[in-house]
């Protein structure tokens, strides 16, 4: 008897305090590790989404992505893909409809490839036609129903959910351009304060943003309010038809060429630059159609002549800024509110400020302006010497695009020294190109909630964390209880 006392004395995992102890540990192991398992992330699955956009320069197919069990809610769609047509934008298959339809099919393929065969028959597939289709559609409306015929063919036969083709108008190209940018930046979901969107395309040109001075009821037809994550918005935009940075290099050149010269000599090309254009090619367009002057000849000489300030004038040439039956205006009598808040400005005002090395945010306007001024002083066959990889027909327009950027914000929509440097060039924005394509496809999928949704009041590690502090005090305290109540399970045996 007193030998087996002993032993038991002597080994410590006897006592009630040690078996007691080891439950405890094991339990709270337990506890930790189910809440660690049962909130551990399960292995993603994804939905997708695909968008083209039908440019009035190029298409583009834009493949989005977002976690499948999150859609609704909290999961962000991110661009998984991007194709670029080849060739030029479907208005330009006016003549051959066919082949507008053709013309996506490479991309398409692709897209093929790039989503899970099993996703193929759920992911929505949408086409959205921009300022090149608008034009086409005001000039000649059947020829723009044959374009979109052919495509609406074209894109059937691929195993997509098949959504339609049809025009964007003005608005909510700038609408969803502001949407993506916010939505991109996580300033939607928090309710921060959003950041205005400027577009620039080839043949039209968007300025979006939230005023706090914005009164609808001055200018009802530039408004667009939205509810979305519990915030209500009172956008303002506007879509500028003709003002994209193509149709701008046409009107300025119609101007220059109005009274029919065989040479003109422009302050927008580099000095010796020379290029023989045609008069036809150049008014084929709505946007300066009835310009053309009745005695032009077949063709003209354009040369350049490399001077900023004179190119400033002739861009400021395009703008009217007589008329405004508005407390205030941006030009061509467009009531415009007061500017507010930064802003992201992308599509060619990114690849002409990248190229011209202009986007640096802290660079003053007055800079920007010395910058252009000396490279549109350059000659061409310098300018042409140090890029070779550019193509000439982008190279040859950087001194005109540079020049109508700059205009269009100051002179246009009264930016000043100060609040220019509000403006953010950008391309991407988390691996996602800036640009309406995001935001409309979240629309059209009811991605974003009007409401906010209910989150877990804690982060998964936050929770783990205070499960595992509070079961360790419990379990100190339990002991410490018993240790008080119950002083035979002391730790010294006592021994009789
Ligand atoms: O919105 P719309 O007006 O329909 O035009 P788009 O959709 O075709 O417009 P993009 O944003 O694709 O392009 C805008 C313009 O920038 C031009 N562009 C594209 N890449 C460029 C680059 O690397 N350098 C200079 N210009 C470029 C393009 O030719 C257009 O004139």
């Amino acid at each position: 008897m007193s030998a087996q006392r002993e032993m038991k004395e002597k080994n410590p995992w006897h006592t009630p305090v040690t078996i007691i102890t080891v439950i405890g540990v094991i339990a709270i192991v337990a506890l930790v590790t189910v809440a660690v398992l049962q909130n551990r992330p399960v292995l993603q699955k994804y939905k997708y989404g695909i968008v083209l956009d039908a440019g009035s320069s190029h298409t583009a197919l834009y493949i989005y992505e977002w976690p499948a069990e999150k859609d609704n809610n909290t999961g962000r769609a991110e661009q998984k893909y991007v194709c670029k047509v080849k060739g030029k934008g479907i208005s330009s298959y006016a003549n051959t409809p066919v082949k507008a339809g053709e013309s996506l099919n490479e991309c398409m393929q692709e897209a093929k490839m790039q989503v899970p065969t099993k996703r193929h028959h759920e992911t929505p597939l949408y086409l959205g036609a921009t300022a090149g289709m608008r034009l086409l559609n005001m000039e000649n409306s059947s020829a723009s129903d044959k374009v979109f015929q052919a495509v609406e063919k074209a894109l059937q036969r691929f195993p997509f959910s098949y959504q339609g083709a049809r025009i964007l108008s003005g608005q909510e190209e700038g609408a969803f351009g502001w949407v993506t940018v916010n939505y991109l930046d996580d300033r939607l979901k928090q309710g921060l304060e959003t950041t205005g969107a400027l577009d620039l395309g080839g043949a039209s040109t968007q300025i979006s943003f939230v005023s706090k001075n914005y009164d609808i009821s001055e200018s009802p037809s530039n408004s667009v309010t939205f509810r979305l994550y519990g915030n209500d918005y009172n956008l303002y935009t506007h879509s500028f038809l003709c003002y994209g940075k193509d149709q701008v290099l046409r009107m300025a050149l119609a101007h220059q060429t109005k009274s029919g010269p065989g040479t003109i000599l422009d302050p927008c090309f580099h000095p010796g630059y020379l290029e023989l254009k045609d008069y036809s090619l150049l008014y084929d367009s709505p946007c300066v159609s009835d310009r053309k002057p009745q005695n032009a000849t077949g063709t003209f000489n354009h040369s350049g002549a490399g001077n900023f300030k004179q190119c400033q004038e002739v861009v400021k040439k395009v703008f009217n800024f007589t008329s405004c039956k508005y407390s205030r205006c941006s030009f061509n009598g467009v009531f415009q509110p007061p500017l507010q808040g930064p802003f992201g400005a992308f599509s060619a005002y990114y690849y002409v400020m990248d190229f011209l090395k202009l986007t640096d945010a802290t660079m003053p306007l007055k800079d920007v302006k010395e910058k252009l001024a000396n490279y549109c002083a350059t000659p061409w066959n310098e300018i042409v010497k140090q890029h070779p990889e550019v193509p000439i027909k982008y190279l040859a327009e950087y001194c005109f695009s540079g020049t109508y950027i700059i205009t269009l914000l100051t002179d246009g929509y009264n930016f000043t020294s100060e609040s220019y440097s509000n403006i953010n060039f950008i391309k991407k924005i988390k691996n996602s190109d800036a640009g309406w394509t995001l935001g409309y496809m979240l629309n059209l999928t009811n991605m974003i909630p009007a409401e906010a949704p209910d989150s877990p009041p804690l982060p998964h590690a936050g929770y783990v964390t205070i499960i595992t502090i509070s079961a360790l005090i419990l379990f100190v305290l339990f002991i410490l209880s018993l240790r008080f109540i119950c002083p035979s399970f002391q730790k010294t045996p006592h021994i009789v």
